[in-house]
């Protein structure tokens, strides 16, 4: 198996020496990376689609892949958008849909939608978005006359469909999330915490995407948190850091939020168990994350000072990996013949100094090893990932 590629988002420590990289250089550094495989590049605080068409400018091969949510934005100028960033880059662009757990008091509303709501609302709203990008083609112009449960578009889109598709992406793996990304994505964003759990999802994303009828299922794309150092003491020493710099109090509410329940006065050393999880999952924030932290205290009990350091807790259930670079590689190695993913999203871990090592000797060992490609085949994101180019842009 050969990873179509990685992503990179921001690191959070400062370097040796409290150097920490300007926000902006970091971004041109990144962007601009020459030496190896380039990967490519998400960022969650600014706009990401604003962003990604500065780099469109600065870049040529990498695919731009940008979130965009499908509970608070019309889907015409989400369309729009994405066509636009398509041009823009050429055929790089890429939609990573997602259905969003909070920001509704920004949006006119009181509460969010039900998971089930918002997901009915997602699949409506992809769908006029590719009828759209559709509307709009060699073949001319056609209204698509859309009137559903949640969206009435006329069409057709201002902007023409460009002739590579725009990569669909997806994240949220509930029963919901994981049914909507097998009916639609090419990829999905996930969080997995251990190779049982990517390979469980891994396996059930490839039924869902048979019993939906698709020859291919959507690659899955764990996020990877690596603290890379050149020795393990110093990468362990750097890891430490970032947990010391975790509040305890801001830890457990969130522990709390994903279980159901006020921890606010839960001893330290007692352990939570599956008796004390409350039934059903109606009130909880994240369905995916929270079944991933009732599935670690169903397996372990850990106490509850432990929890909060454990992935699920701490990083957002994603995998995350303290150790050199070859350690990284053999890791990742093990998880990919495991049947654990497909790919990985970098995500920030440790120093500006982790994501050096990451770029100039993680995905470079990885290409030595036959993991990752020495340079791009295609011109287009679509064809970076493998993926067939349909006529339409479906
Ligand atoms: C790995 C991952 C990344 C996500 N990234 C975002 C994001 O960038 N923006 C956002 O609004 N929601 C994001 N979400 C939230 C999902 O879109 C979704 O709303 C949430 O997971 C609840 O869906 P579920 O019921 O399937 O768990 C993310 C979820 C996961 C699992």
């Amino acid at each position: 198996m050969r990873w179509r590629g990685c992503c990179i988002s921001v690191w959070p420590l400062p370097g040796p020496g409290g150097r920490r990289r300007p926000r902006t250089r970091r971004w041109r550094w990144i962007a601009r990376w020459r030496s190896g495989p380039r990967p490519r590049i998400a960022r969650a605080a600014l706009d990401p689609t604003l962003v990604l068409t500065a780099v469109a400018g600065a870049t040529r091969r990498i695919g731009l892949v940008t979130t965009v949510s499908t509970s608070f934005n019309p889907p015409y100028v989400a369309a729009r958008q994405l066509q636009t960033l398509n041009w823009l880059s050429n055929g790089r662009a890429g939609w990573n849909i997602v259905t969003a757990l909070d920001g509704e008091r920004n949006f006119g509303l009181a509460a969010m939608p039900s998971a089930a709501e918002r997901y009915a609302r997602a699949a409506e709203f992809t769908d006029v978005v590719r009828r759209l990008w559709d509307s709009h083609g060699a073949e001319g112009l056609a209204a698509i006359d859309h009137c559903g449960a949640f969206y009435q578009v006329e069409g057709p889109l201002n902007v023409p469909r460009h002739p590579a598709r725009v990569a669909l992406f997806q994240a949220g793996a509930s029963a919901e999330g994981r049914g909507f990304a097998a009916s639609v994505a090419d990829a999905i964003f996930a969080s997995v915490p251990d190779p049982a759990a990517g390979q469980e999802l891994r396996s059930d994303l490839q039924r869902r995407a048979r019993a939906a009828g698709r020859d291919d299922a959507p690659r899955l794309l764990p996020g990877f948190h690596a603290y890379l150092a050149p020795s393990r003491s110093e990468a362990q020493e750097m890891f430490r850091e970032a947990q010391a710099r975790r509040d305890p109090a801001a830890l457990r509410a969130k522990l709390g939020a994903l279980v159901g329940r006020d921890l606010g006065d839960w001893p330290e050393d007692r352990p939570l168990t599956p008796a004390d999880l409350p039934a059903g999952d109606a009130a909880l924030r994240s369905r995916t994350h929270s079944g991933l932290l009732q599935r670690l205290i169903r397996q372990e009990s850990p106490p509850l000072r432990d929890l909060l350091l454990r992935p699920e807790v701490a990083n957002s259930g994603h995998w995350t990996f303290v150790g050199t670079p070859a350690e990284a590689l053999a890791e990742i190695a093990a998880w990919s013949d495991a049947g654990a993913m497909d790919g990985f999203i970098a995500l920030p871990g440790g120093s500006g100094e982790s994501l050096d090592l990451l770029l100039s000797e993680l995905v470079p060992a990885l290409a030595e090893a036959r993991r990752f490609r020495h340079a791009y085949a295609g011109e287009t994101l679509a064809a970076h990932l493998g993926l067939a180019s349909p006529a339409s842009s479906g």
